[in-house]
């Protein structure tokens, strides 16, 4: 589904990747500290930012030079650490908001109560977004990127500057994509968070890819 080929990043001559190999089937979890390169990957994949070499491949065709809107297209969807919603929007709303492009407004609303439903917002779905704590705001940014029906999810530390509780609510989250069959990458600062999620972890330790 996606294949990283030799995969290097350097930003000023800080070298942050270094010959990334990593295949991307089920659920692929990468640990590792801050700083260690973790975000840098999958915003490379994601296609908002280059790298300074190396390929990727999603569904066999090379996605390496492609812009990220296309790469959206394709079905390759990220969940960022900090979400930005439209903040007078409600959350149906913000979740509504990309289907839009592709759907009618009756059939984008629908779509979107469903997913309020599957991240459970559903109760607060007619609340303005700018008034959601942390974690329901890392419950809407996984609803919106579901929202495109991606083929592959790539979230950024989804457990981070979470308490307990919405942990466990978005781990709740991750395991009903799972079982959905949609095949995701995810990052965490430790092995811990992603030992019930991932099929396969790997550590990202000085810019390089060890199976963890
Ligand atoms: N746009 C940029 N310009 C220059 N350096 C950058 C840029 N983006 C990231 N870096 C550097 O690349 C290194 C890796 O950062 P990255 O954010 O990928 O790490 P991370 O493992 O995701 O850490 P965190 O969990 O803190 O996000 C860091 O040293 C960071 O300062």
């Amino acid at each position: 589904m996606l294949r990283v080929i030799d995969l290097s990043k350097v930003y000023n001559g800080n070298v942050v990747l270094r010959g990334i190999n990593l295949e991307v089937e089920g659920f692929v979890g990468i640990f590792g500290p801050n700083g260690s390169g973790k975000s840098t990957l999958l915003k490379i994949i994601a296609g908002l930012e280059k790298p300074t070499c190396g390929r990727i491949i999603f569904e066999g065709e090379d996605i390496t030079a492609m812009k990220a809107e296309k790469i959206a297209r394709m079905g390759i969807s990220m969940v960022f650490q900090i979400s930005r919603p439209f903040k007078n929007l409600s959350v149906v709303e913000n979740i509504a908001t990309p289907l839009l492009l592709s759907k009618r407004y009756r059939e984008a609303m629908e779509r979107a109560e469903e997913i309020c439903e599957f991240v459970g917002l559903d109760a607060l779905k007619e609340e303005r977004a700018g008034k959601l704590s942390q974690g329901e705001l890392r419950l809407l940014e996984i609803g919106r990127a579901l929202a495109m029906q991606p083929k592959l999810l790539l979230l950024d530390e989804p457990f981070s500057g979470l308490d307990v509780e919405n942990a466990r609510r978005v781990r709740r989250i991750l395991r009903k994509i799972k079982k959905e069959g949609v095949p995701a990458l995810i990052t965490a600062h430790r092995m811990k968070l992603l030992r019930d999620l991932a099929d396969k972890s790997y550590e990202m330790r000085g810019g390089k890819l060890a199976e963890g």
